[in-house]
């Protein structure tokens, strides 16, 4: 698995300090507030995890899955929910927790179809932005890191469903994908 790794851009202790920032801002910002947070799988599960543990407030959380890259670098454009939440979220405070936005179809798709349900506010925490990749408008709160147009792997997120053990941000060599 680490030979295929061109270089690692953001090593376990710098993910931790940006978890523990990010969960310190989420909760001085729902502080009286009960909040719900949901995870988008299967991407989202190793962020959320740690996220969760950092959000020193109660909550509830949730899962949803949905995938729209299958085992290619681009987005197919149609994201398939795969399970849906378990529980309502009308009238609740929810967070929804991503680990990378490219296009930003997935969450576009999402936030869309949580509006519908009528939650009392939702907004969006992403470890990963991939800003220059965009090709829908999306509104997020909470960013954890910027990063180039490159195709990256690591702390949950896959190539063709490998990688997401890693427990590092890493880019990929292109003879990987290519
Ligand atoms: O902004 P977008 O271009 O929509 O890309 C971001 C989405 O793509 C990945 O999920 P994927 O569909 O690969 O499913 P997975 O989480 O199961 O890996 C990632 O976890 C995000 O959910
Ligand atoms: N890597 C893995 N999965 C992804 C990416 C990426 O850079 N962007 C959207 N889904
Ligand atoms: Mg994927």
């Amino acid at each position: 698995m680490k030979n295929d790794i061109k270089e690692v851009l953001y090593s376990e202790e710098i993910i931790l300090r940006k978890v523990i920032e990010l969960g310190e801002r989420i909760a001085n910002d729902y502080k009286g507030k009960e909040l719900l947070v949901i995870g988008v799988l299967k991407g989202a599960n190793v962020f959320m995890s740690d996220l969760i543990r950092k959000i020193d407030l109660p909550l509830q959380i949730d899962f949803i899955a949905a995938s729209s890259y299958g085992h290619s670098t681009e987005s197919s454009g149609i994201v398939k929910i795969i399970k849906d939440l378990d529980y309502s979220i009308e009238g609740k405070h929810i967070l929804i927790v991503e680990d990378i936005i490219d296009t930003g179809l997935t969450l576009k798709y999402l936030s869309e179809n949580f509006n519908s349900r009528g939650p009392k506010s939702l907004e969006i925490v992403t470890l990963l932005d991939k800003p220059d990749r965009r090709k829908v408008d999306l509104n997020v709160k909470y960013v954890g890191f910027k990063i180039p147009d490159e195709f990256i792997v690591g702390y949950g997120i896959d190539f063709a469903e490998k990688y997401r053990n890693l427990p590092y941000i890493a880019t990929l060599k292109k003879e990987v994908y290519i």
